[in-house]
């Protein structure tokens, strides 16, 4: 039993639920994490009552997702995802409500869910209902499919990667026949949402053993249904449970395509930055960095640099001192610490503007960030006047 807001709003959700006469569970991955001794964040509920039942125990409520069942309940103390008991193991968004079976029985409900380690439920007394071995597995460390393997990936092709994805993060095992299965079906992954698939590398990335899901990943087959090369050895020695440096790290893998494959899962801008910023450090480290480097890139991203030269054992001119040392003794940091701007440049010069500016402008900075100019009103202006000019 786990002691957070989270699992106190849920054990007081099944608390009312029960007093008005249903039955109430706590369901998926909450319970898994809390047997694996993990902490558990995210409870979600499940429940005999129909959604319309849901929603007269509770004085406030919200329809997320009211045409699968999900209703989202406000307590007080916070708020917790209502789900009442399903037959049917459609994990998509695109499901009609005709589809959706909702059933009175928590049996029916947890036979329609991915892996026996996600198919034990939790009452609020901490007993557990676990009809399909879910502890035994977890204890074996083992990822085994619900029932008819074939049948539950027939229901949602990305529970193959489900089951990859959780090979990485808990370092388990896939069942024989539940691998089969995923070796049957593995085609079917390239029908799923490419939002979806980023969701599960996602968490891929953060795994403790990276390398174990990538092996799997061959196994099943499934790289050949996926964009990009995936290749177990290459992931052997990483480690970094950061999603982000996965991202980078299999960028670095792709080589010239990196962009076009990483487009294909729709990486946000911000990742897309951090990714090229690596990519070119690393780029950069084969000379050596100089401070213009140190300059513009953050120090995540030269460690990441650094790290990925490392595994690729790459033949680079590495930093001598720490990368944090070095940025800390740089002349500035950032940009706006240019004492002198494009205004200055106009009035000293008496030109009109143009991209020269830009252009001069960048050349003082460099100048700056090198320590072959002192940051300084004066200076700049010699400078400018003295040599910049003359030399254009
Ligand atoms: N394709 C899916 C997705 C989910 N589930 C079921 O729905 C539960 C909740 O799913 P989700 O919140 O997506 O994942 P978790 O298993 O909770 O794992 P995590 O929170 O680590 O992503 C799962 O445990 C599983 O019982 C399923 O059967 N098939």
């Amino acid at each position: 039993m786990q002691n957070n807001k989270e699992w106190q709003v849920a054990y007081s959700v099944i608390e009312q639920l029960e007093n008005a006469g249903f039955e109430a569970v706590i369901v998926g991955g909450a319970v898994r994490d809390t047997i694996l001794g993990r902490p558990a964040h995210d409870v979600d509920v499940a429940t005999n009552a129909m959604p319309d039942e849901v929603k007269s125990v509770f004085n406030h409520t919200v329809d997320i997702g009211i045409q699968h069942g999900t209703v989202l309940v406000i307590d007080p103390a916070g708020s917790v995802e209502v789900t009442t008991y399903r037959t049917d193991g459609e994990y998509t968004d695109h499901r009609r409500p005709e589809e959706v079976q909702f059933v009175r029985s928590l049996k029916e409900d947890l036979q329609r869910r991915d892996f026996t380690m996600n198919a034990i439920a939790m009452r609020r007394d901490g007993s557990f209902v676990d009809f399909y071995g879910g502890r035994q597995d977890i204890e074996a460390g083992v990822i085994r499919a619900v029932g008819d393997a074939q049948k539950r990936f027939s229901e949602d092709a990305l529970r193959m990667l489900r089951a990859v994805r959780f090979s990485a993060q808990l370092g388990f095992l896939i069942e024989s026949e539940t691998l089969k299965a995923m070796q049957d079906k593995a085609n079917n992954i390239s029908w799923i949402a490419r939002e979806r698939i980023k969701a599960e590398l996602d968490k891929l990335w953060v795994g403790k053993d990276v390398y174990n899901g990538i092996r799997k990943l061959e196994e099943s087959n499934l790289v050949n249904y996926l964009n990009g090369t995936f290749q177990a050895k290459d992931w052997y020695e990483f480690n970094t449970q950061d999603k982000l440096l996965g991202w980078a790290y299999f960028a670095v893998l792709q080589g010239e395509h990196w962009r076009e494959v990483l487009g294909e899962y729709r990486l946000s801008n911000k990742e897309m930055a951090f990714v090229k910023a690596v990519l070119e450090a690393l780029k950069a480290l084969k000379n050596g960095w100089t401070n213009i480097d140190y300059f513009l890139y953050t120090e995540q991203e030269l460690e990441a640099a650094c790290y990925f030269a490392e595994l690729r054992q790459l033949d680079v001119q590495m930093p001598q001192q720490s990368i944090q040392e070095i940025q800390t003794m740089l002349p500035i940091r950032h940009k706006r610490e240019l004492i002198v701007n494009g205004t200055d440049l106009l009035k000293w010069s008496g030109k009109k503007g143009g991209p020269w500016v830009k252009e001069a402008l960048q050349a003082m900075l460099e100048a700056v960030v090198n320590g072959e100019l002192q940051n300084d009103q004066q200076q700049i202006k010699n400078w400018i006047e003295h040599d910049y000019f003359k030399q254009e």
